[in-house]
């Protein structure tokens, strides 16, 4: 059984950690912090956890944190990369669910976030949790950057056409929808209900700091430049992203059925669907990443669709928690989808 903590108890990501580190088997929450509900019980503010979690909240404290196997950072981005050197140091190994340690360079890392990086001696030890691509580096990881919600989506949608050199990798474009949760807990006035609701707008449409990072991770998995163009969306639901990708086929006959079958044959939380279009709530809940394809001429179509929650934040967080500590992938993570 291992220890972990949770820096950043009260958001949704924290709390979706607690829900599913709950009942993993091997692992026990023993440090839930917050700096504005310090001294709370955990399950006063979260009902859902009476009876299963024994924890108050409480401020985050360095010497504490580095009695924990793993601590997950589940905070806004810039907080982690100041904590992170001292906890290593102490043998503690981190999850960090924000960006702090997503992009290999500084300077692109202080243009998209708007500040200096703190340890930027990390980033190259840094790994990038992706299992789907950097499963066995994960293993070994002190330090896991814990992929954003878009580029999770996007990243799995795109990769086996780019693995195979199979699309014009200069001409991809992303049109991606999120929920509200996307945006976290804290109370802003354009994420309230009567502002959101029965409306649908386009975000950051002049680059949005997900796009080096799905660049980057594209570019590092092919070793091929990658032009692409990557537009969020506000869609008034809580939960879920769903991304419609587009690319220029090169290779014209190629059956695109089975390249994703077989790109995704082993991999437990990615469902190719060989028709169909994937919906957001089939995900709702769970930690799948579920994806169709389709063509138009020489334009293929891939949908891609994942619960930004799961597996855009804390599932894939669990996921990675487990191949770090050599538990079963899975473990804790068999939730399926709520319907309706
Ligand atoms: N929401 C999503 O779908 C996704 C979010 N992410 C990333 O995960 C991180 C957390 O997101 P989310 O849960 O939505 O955010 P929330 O805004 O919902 O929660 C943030 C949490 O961090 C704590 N916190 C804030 N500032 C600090 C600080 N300086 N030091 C310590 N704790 C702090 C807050 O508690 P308190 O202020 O009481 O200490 C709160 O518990 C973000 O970086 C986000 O970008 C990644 C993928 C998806
Ligand atoms: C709907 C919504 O607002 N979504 C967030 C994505 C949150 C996220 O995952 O961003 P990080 O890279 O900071 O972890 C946004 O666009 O800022």
């Amino acid at each position: 059984m291992i220890r972990v903590g949770i820096v950043g108890g009260t958001g949704y990501t924290g709390a979706e950690l607690l829900r599913l580190l709950v009942r993993h088997p091997q692992a026990t929450p023993v440090v839930i912090t917050s700096r504005t509900e310090s001294g709370l019980p955990v399950a006063e503010m979260f009902p859902h956890l009476r009876g299963r979690l024994d924890l108050r909240f409480s401020e985050p404290d360095p010497c504490v944190l580095a009695e924990c196997d793993l601590v997950f950072f589940a905070t806004p981005n810039g907080t982690a990369m100041q904590s992170v050197p001292e906890l290593l140091e102490h043998g503690t190994r981190v999850i960090d669910l924000a960006a702090d340690f997503r992009l290999k360079d500084p300077a692109l890392w202080e243009r998209w976030y708007g500040m200096p990086h703190q340890c930027p001696e990390l980033l190259d030890e840094a790994v990038y949790g992706l299992p789907e691509v950097n499963r066995g580096a994960i293993r070994h990881a002190r330090l896991v950057a814990n992929p954003g919600c878009y580029p999770t989506a996007v990243t799995l949608g795109l990769l086996p056409l780019l693995e195979r050199h199979a699309v014009d990798p200069s001409w991809l474009i992303a049109d991606a929808k999120s929920g509200v949760s996307g945006a976290g807990r804290k109370a802003e006035t354009n994420l309230l209900m009567a502002e959101v609701g029965e409306s649908f707008k386009a975000y950051a449409v002049s680059g949005h700091r997900h796009l080096p990072e799905i660049v980057q991770t594209l570019q590092i998995c092919t070793g091929i430049e990658v032009g692409l163009t990557f537009v969020p969306h506000l869609v008034p639901m809580i939960r879920g992203i769903e991304a419609t990708l587009y690319a220029r086929l090169i290779e014209n006959d190629l059956d695109l059925v089975a390249l994703y079958q077989s790109r995704y044959a082993d991999e437990p939380f990615v469902d190719f669907m060989t028709s169909g279009n994937p919906d957001t709530r089939s995900v709702r809940g769970s930690n799948d990443c579920r994806i169709a394809v389709a063509r138009q001429g020489e334009v293929v179509i891939v949908q891609s669709v994942i619960d930004n929650l799961v597996k855009g934040a804390a599932g894939q967080a669990v996921q990675n928690m487990n191949l770090m500590f050599g538990f079963e992938e899975t473990l804790g993570l068999e939730a399926l989808a709520l319907l309706p």
